[in-house]
């Protein structure tokens, strides 16, 4: 993301700054009950951590903060996808857009999404792109994500999952 510029910056800082909450959380007293996505769910909401009508006394919950990251890994999954099967003349602006269209947008308010939309334009083309993606040539770029996106889907649909049958999946 850095490497992709500025421009870049206040998407990747938000992402940081939820993986530093998470980090956070790890790293405290009750580190212990973050160490799996199972642990977390039962200890925040056995002990009223969490939320569930509107943001209050636990803006930073374990649980909000990982549902952020998990419907960013949805658009991240599709966007890989597309890369996947993408040809010399897809334009990645556009596979990013769909990708972020058909997930994380329906999450985010408009002048956000008028925000991000304008960040993916200036995103660099398929072949430099991969080049910033720094795995190797094309075809060591589609190699890795065959394997990397099974993987990807696997996380999502555990989180999914688990966040459905605890009523979690639309937190504030
Ligand atoms: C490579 C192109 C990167 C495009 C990234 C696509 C995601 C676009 C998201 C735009 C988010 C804008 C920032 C603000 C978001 C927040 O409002 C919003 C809600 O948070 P709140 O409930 O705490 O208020 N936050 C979120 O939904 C989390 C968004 C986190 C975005 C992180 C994007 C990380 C991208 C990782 C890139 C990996 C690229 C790898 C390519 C091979």
């Amino acid at each position: 993301m850095n490497s992709l510029g500025s421009i870049f910056s206040f998407i990747s800082k938000d992402a940081v700054n939820k993986i530093q909450i998470m980090v956070t959380h790890q790293n405290g007293e009750n580190g212990d009950k973050y160490e799996t996505l199972q642990s977390m769910v039962k200890y925040e909401l056995d002990n009223n951590l969490v939320d569930l009508q509107r943001r209050a006394e636990h803006p930073e919950s374990g649980c909000r903060t990982l549902l952020r990251l998990h419907r960013t890994l949805r658009w991240l999954e599709l966007f890989l996808e597309k890369l996947r099967t993408s040809t010399e003349d897809s334009k990645t602006s556009v596979m990013c857009t769909d990708a972020y269209n058909d997930s994380l947008a329906q999450y985010h308010a408009w002048i956000i999404r008028k925000a991000a939309t304008m960040a993916f334009c200036a995103l660099p083309g398929r072949a430099a792109f991969f080049q910033t993606m720094n795995v190797g040539s094309t075809e060591q770029v589609v190699a890795m994500l065959v394997e990397a996106i099974p993987f990807i889907s696997k996380v999502y649909e555990i989180t999914e999952e688990l966040y459905k049958q605890h009523n979690l999946l639309e937190l504030p």
